[in-house]
C-alpha cells in the first residue's frame, strides 16, 4: 500500500465525525473573539483525539492549539470557525431564508475550514503514530479571522516561532493551491468628540462630530482618485451620534478599513487617511483620537510547497460530487446572474464553462487569477514561517463570498465531501514533508529568498491588543 493511500484512509474514515463537527460550528455562528462555544466544540474533539492542548493561545480566550509527536519537524495546520454578522441563513434551501435569532451566519465556510484543518492534523497524527515517525503535528485554532487578526497577535506572541511549514485552505468554489496574494490591511476606529448644543437656537455653540466624520469621508473620497488602484478603503459608521436631528452631534465614531498590495503601501495611506481626519477636525473644531484594532500582511508565496500541495491534489483528483451535488447547486446557480459565475471563472484564471455548477477539475498551479483583493490573517503566518493554503470546492461555482448562499452550502453532503478533499490533501501535503526533511529545507530557502532573510514584523502597533469581547458593531 502507498503511503499516500494510508493517510488518506485516515482521513476517510473521520467523515461523520467532522461532518458534525463542522454542521454543529454552522448552528452556532459566533463572531469575532467571541467563537466560545465553537472553540469548545474543538477542544472536545482534539481530547478525543488525544493531542496535547494549549488553551488561551496568545492569551485569546478563543485561540487554542492541540500537538502530537516527538522530535522531527513541527507542521501547523491552521483552522477558524468565527461567523459573520447579517448573514443568517437557513441551511439546504436555494432561497434566502434567514433563521430568527441573533442574525449571524457561517458566510465564509469557517465552520467547514476548521473542521477539515483538525481533520488533517488528527490523520496526520495517527499517520506518525502508525509509522513511527518523529515529527510534531499541530492543529492551530484561530479565532477572529473576520476581522481581529488573531493570527497577527499569535505571531506575535511567538506561538509560530518553532513551527517549520504552515499549512491551510480556505472554502471555495474551485479546487486547487490558493494562489498567494491578498491584500493588506487595517482596521482604525477614528472617535470624534465636538460639543452639542440645541441645533436650532443655539447653532453656533454647538460643534458637530458627524460633521467631523462627513468631511473626513469626503476628504478620503476626494483621496481615491490618487491611491494605487488595486488599494481599497471602506468605512462604517459605528457611531453617527444619536437619533436627534435637534442635538449637535458631540460624540462619533467611523471604523475605517484601509487595504494595499503590501505593507509600505498600507503605511503610506494610512498617514495620509491619518492626516484627512486631522483636517477634518480643524475644520470642525472637534478632537480626534484613533484606536487600531487589527492590522494584517499580504500573502507571501512558497513555491516548493505549493507544487508539492498540487502534487497532492494531482494525485488525487477533483472531489467526488454527486449527481445530487450538482443538482442542488444547480438550484443554487439559479439565483445568481450570468456574471456572478462568469466573475468566478474570471477570477481564477479558468476559462468559462456553462452547465457546470460544481469544481470538476483541479485548478492548474500558476493560473494566472485576478488576484485576492480580499485580505487574511494568514498572511502573518506566512511571513513568519513558509506557509501553503488550498482552496477546496465546497459550493457551487459563482457562489459569492460573504452570501446567504454561502451559509445556505454550508451543511450539505458536497460541502462534507469538500472539506474531506481538501483534508485528504492537506494531510497529503504534511506527512510528504515529514517523511522527506529536504522538502523543508526547500520551503526554507524560498521564504529567506522572499523576505530577504529579514526578520518578521508585526503590522500591529506594539500597544495594539486583540479586540476581545468587542461586538462589531461597537
Ligand atoms: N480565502 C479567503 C480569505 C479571506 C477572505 C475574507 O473575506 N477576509 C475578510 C477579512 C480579512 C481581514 O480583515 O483580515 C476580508 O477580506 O474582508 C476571503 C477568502
Amino acid at each position: 500500500m502507498r503511503n499516500d493511500d494510508e493517510i488518506w484512509r485516515l482521513v476517510d474514515d473521520r467523515r461523520p465525525e467532522y461532518a458534525a463537527l463542522s454542521d454543529r460550528v454552522w448552528g452556532m455562528p459566533e463572531l469575532c473573539y467571541n467563537e466560545h462555544r465553537s472553540v469548545a466544540e474543538h477542544i472536545a474533539m482534539l481530547e478525543a483525539e488525544g493531542f496535547a492542548i494549549t488553551k488561551d493561545v496568545a492569551g485569546i480566550p478563543t485561540a487554542v492549539m492541540g500537538e502530537f509527536g516527538e522530535g522531527g519537524p513541527v507542521i501547523a495546520i491552521l483552522g477558524e470557525y468565527d461567523a459573520l454578522p447579517g448573514l443568517s441563513q437557513e441551511a439546504g434551501v436555494a432561497e434566502h431564508r434567514p433563521i430568527p435569532g441573533d442574525g449571524n451566519g457561517h458566510g465564509c465556510g469557517h465552520n467547514l475550514l476548521g473542521s477539515a484543518s483538525l481533520l488533517a492534523a488528527a490523520a496526520v497524527k495517527d499517520f506518525l503514530k502508525s509509522n513511527n515517525l518523529p515529527g510534531r503535528v499541530r492543529y492551530y485554532g484561530c479565532p477572529a479571522e473576520e476581522g481581529g487578526a488573531a493570527k497577527g497577535f499569535m505571531v506575535r506572541a511567538g506561538a509560530f516561532d518553532d513551527v517549520d511549514i504552515a499549512i491551510s485552505w480556505h472554502p471555495a468554489a474551485f479546487s486547487g493551491v490558493n494562489e498567494p496574494i491578498s491584500l493588506a490591511n487595517t482596521r482604525i476606529d477614528f472617535s470624534f468628540i465636538g460639543r452639542a448644543a440645541h441645533a436650532a437656537s443655539s447653532p453656533h455653540l454647538g460643534r458637530s462630530a458627524l460633521d467631523a466624520i462627513e468631511l473626513m469621508n469626503v476628504g478620503v473620497n476626494y483621496m481615491r482618485e490618487h491611491m494605487p488602484s488595486d488599494a481599497r478603503i471602506h468605512y462604517a459608521y459605528l457611531d453617527a451620534g444619536g437619533i436627534a436631528p435637534n442635538v449637535v452631534q458631540s460624540r462619533t465614531k467611523v471604523r475605517y478599513l484601509i487595504r494595499a498590495r503590501n505593507l509600505d503601501e498600507l503605511n503610506t495611506l494610512v498617514k495620509r487617511v491619518r492626516k484627512i481626519a486631522d483636517g477634518a477636525a480643524l475644520m470642525t473644531e472637534t478632537t480626534v483620537s484613533t484606536q487600531v484594532i487589527s492590522a494584517v500582511s499580504n500573502l507571501l508565496g512558497n513555491s516548493p510547497l505549493e507544487q508539492l500541495m498540487h502534487d497532492n491534489f494531482e494525485r488525487l483528483g477533483p472531489p467526488p460530487f454527486t449527481e445530487a451535488d450538482k443538482e442542488f447547486a444547480a438550484e443554487i446557480q439559479k439565483t445568481l446572474r450570468d456574471e456572478d459565475i462568469l466573475s468566478a471563472y474570471r477570477r481564477q484564471g479558468v476559462v468559462p464553462e456553462t452547465g457546470k455548477p460544481l469544481c470538476d477539475a483541479i485548478v492548474p498551479l500558476g493560473a494566472k487569477g485576478a488576484g485576492m483583493n480580499g485580505s487574511t490573517d494568514v498572511g502573518d503566518v506566512s511571513w513568519k514561517v513558509p506557509t501553503v493554503q488550498a482552496r477546496g470546492a465546497t459550493y457551487a461555482i459563482g457562489t459569492p463570498g460573504h452570501s446567504w448562499q454561502v451559509v445556505a452550502q454550508g451543511k450539505t453532503d458536497a460541502a462534507h465531501t469538500g472539506m474531506v478533499h481538501v483534508a485528504k490533501v492537506m494531510a497529503g501535503t504534511a506527512v510528504d514533508a515529514l517523511r522527506n526533511p529536504d522538502i523543508i529545507a526547500k520551503a526554507k530557502a524560498d521564504h529567506r529568498a522572499r523576505t530577504g532573510g529579514k526578520p518578521y514584523q508585526s503590522p500591529l502597533p506594539p500597544d495594539a491588543k486583540p479586540a476581545l469581547g468587542m461586538s462589531l458593531a461597537e
